[in-house]
């Protein structure tokens, strides 16, 4: 290589470098560079000479795609293509968002998590460490972005994820960087203006802690007064570089997502997920459902399986929503029955925790109830006692809802939505949901579905699942630059989309289809900044929000090059 001419930032301490367009994901377009691209960055005879289309490129993407033999194996392509071409990578995406969100995202971002340390290439986002709390300032300067640059931080310490426990470093980062591809499919959040962040705590997991490939630290998690001074530094770091950042929270323990949630929510914007987000896409799942069942919200008697993060953050929701349809804060309460591993949460029983308090129940209520071996009162009584309208799952326990439990519900149409992710942790299948009921259950599931036939009927399941929703939350809150995330912007989004949502077909689905995830994501932003707007929450002048919102959703296509400056944009 010594006689050719170096390339425009060739160093020779460094040996030979690709011009710096050719590294940057974000700035990459391959052979879809001009020719007159490739004469001012340097790129002459570095790229085949054809010059291709978008479309073309994608096309050809989407092929190499196809031909992979696993949807790991998929999902591992699609990483590297967004680590090459973040454009293209969109494009793909947003071609196929039905196709192949299952694969960047729930469900098979469980395996993706579960492998991150054994198929790791390449790093993305930041990796903080709870040991080098000193360094987590240094860590977001490394990343190269400025004040004024970021909207949306996503970051997860990674104890609960999805249903599938305790992931360490690899679940942090796996999860951040999968929501946050579905808030640039979803809702165009510019995928420059974003950082994934990883907390990394260490880990319980015993699997990571024993594997010679694991990436993370390799100690127990920790918890207790060091676990937050890590999350302060943290958030005091992020909230001082990047004023204008949303703090978004995924898949924490339940103690702590909580915890941190009260901690942080009145002083800067940020939201928890799976408290906020999946309480407002339950809310606005049911919603549907009681337009099909002709009832109103406080007629409801909702039994919620699994009293955790995603479990109780419904059952506040809900109980908000029935508030406002009438009903005292008790008497909305007492509509709710939550079960979880010590059966149904009564006062009297151990180990309440204190987000669970509210919703247990007097003993006084429950006596001479069908009490299991350990004392406690089963799922199956509670459905028999309570005789629900509504069944929750946010359990993780595989096949809980059974044919026995749904039939003794004993309403005409039960509402039935078996949450838990990923597939294997369902309470239930739609399938076998609609088969015992004779098609009459109204379902909604966490992870995505084909429709299925039952007596005649095709029945469209809606993915209740909090993609549909938060990625829409957060283009509000970037558009309004809100200072805060208000249940009033949660509640605005529920019914927004609700909304979207026609339910007089036999067999309709209860929630949009994942094909309108933007034109759902762009109606919510709209929803929840003017709802930030009429609390003087917002901080930018929404004069058009319509307007404002559609120029600020970001689009999988190829600006002009501009140099081949390493600056992100
Ligand atoms: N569809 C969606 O948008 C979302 C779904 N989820 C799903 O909900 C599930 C729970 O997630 P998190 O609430 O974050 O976890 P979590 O750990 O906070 O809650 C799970 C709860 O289920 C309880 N549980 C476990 N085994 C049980 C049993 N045998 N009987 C009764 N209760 C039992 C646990 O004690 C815990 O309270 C996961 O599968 C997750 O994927 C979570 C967030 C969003
Ligand atoms: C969907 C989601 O956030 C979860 O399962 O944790
Ligand atoms: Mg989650």
């Amino acid at each position: 290589m010594a006689h050719h001419e170096p390339a425009p930032h060739h160093d020779p301490k460094h040996g030979r470098r690709l011009p710096a367009v050719l590294e940057d994901p974000l700035l990459n377009k391959d052979t879809a560079f001009t020719e007159e691209e490739r004469e001012s960055l340097g790129l002459d005879g570095l790229i085949p000479p054809v010059v291709e289309s978008l479309h073309e490129q994608a096309a050809r993407a989407y092929e190499q795609y196809r031909r992979q033999p696993s949807d790991l194996a998929k999902n591992i392509f699609l990483a590297g293509l967004q680590d090459r071409n973040e454009v293209l990578f969109y494009r793909v995406l947003s071609d196929h968002l039905r196709e192949l969100l299952p694969i960047v995202y729930d469900p098979t971002i469980a395996q993706v998590i579960e492998n991150y340390s054994r198929e790791y290439r390449r790093p993305r986002g930041v990796y903080l460490s709870i040991d080098d709390v000193d360094g987590i300032e240094r860590a977001f300067r490394n990343f190269g972005l400025g004040e004024g640059d970021v909207d949306l931080i996503v970051a997860s310490d990674a104890e609960q994820i999805l249903g599938i426990g305790d992931w360490g470093l690899g679940g942090g980062a796996g999860i951040a960087a999968g929501k946050l591809a579905v808030y640039t499919a979803a809702a165009g959040i510019d995928p420059a203006r974003v950082v994934p962040v990883a907390l990394d705590v260490g880990t319980d997991n015993e699997a990571l802690l024993n594997d010679p490939f694991y990436v993370g630290e390799r100690h127990a998690r920790v918890r207790g007064a060091r676990y937050d001074a890590f999350i302060e530094a943290y958030v005091s770091a992020a909230t001082r570089l990047f004023p204008h950042a949303l703090l978004h929270w995924e898949d924490f323990g339940p103690s702590n997502a909580r915890r941190i949630l009260e901690r942080y929510t009145d002083r800067i914007p940020t939201f928890n997920d799976d408290m906020q987000g999946t309480g407002a896409i339950v809310l606005a799942a049911l919603l549907g459902a009681i337009r099909v069942t002709g009832e109103r919200m406080r007629e409801q008697r909702i039994v919620v399986f699994g009293a955790g993060t995603a479990g109780i953050g419904i059952a506040d929701q809900l109980r908000d929503a029935m508030r406002r349809d009438g009903l005292d804060e008790e008497e909305a309460v007492r509509r709710v029955w939550a079960v979880d591993k010590q059966g149904l949460l009564t006062l009297d029983v151990g180990g309440l925790r204190d987000f669970q308090r509210p919703y247990a129940r007097p003993s006084s209520e429950v006596e001479g109830w069908d009490r299991d071996e350990g004392g406690g009162i089963g799922l199956a009584e509670v459905v028999a006692r309570v005789q629900p309208t509504v069944l929750l799952g946010t359990s993780t326990v595989r096949g809980a809802f059974t044919e026995d439990v749904v039939r003794s519900m004993k309403t005409e149409r039960p509402i039935v939505f078996p949450l838990s992710n990923p597939t294997e942790r369902m309470e239930a299948r739609p399938e076998d949901l609609l088969a015992w009921t004779g098609g009459h259950a109204l379902v909604a599931t966490g992870v995505p579905f084909e429709p299925i036939s039952c007596g005649g009927v095709r029945h469209v399941i809606g993915q209740a699942n909090n993609a549909l929703l938060y990625p829409g939350v957060g283009l509000g809150v970037v558009v309004s630059r809100a200072r805060r995330v208000s249940d009033g912007m949660l509640q605005a989004a529920a019914e927004a989309v609700a909304g979207m949502v026609d339910v007089s077909a036999p067999g309709a689905s209860l929630l949009p289809e994942v094909e309108n995830l933007r034109v759902v994501s762009a109606t919510v932003a709209v929803a929840v900044a003017r709802r930030a707007a009429e609390e003087g929450l917002a901080r930018a002048e929404l004069g058009n929000p319509v307007q404002q919102v559609q120029d600020a959703m970001w689009q999988p296509r190829y600006r002009p090059a501009s140099g081949g400056s390493r600056e992100r944009r």
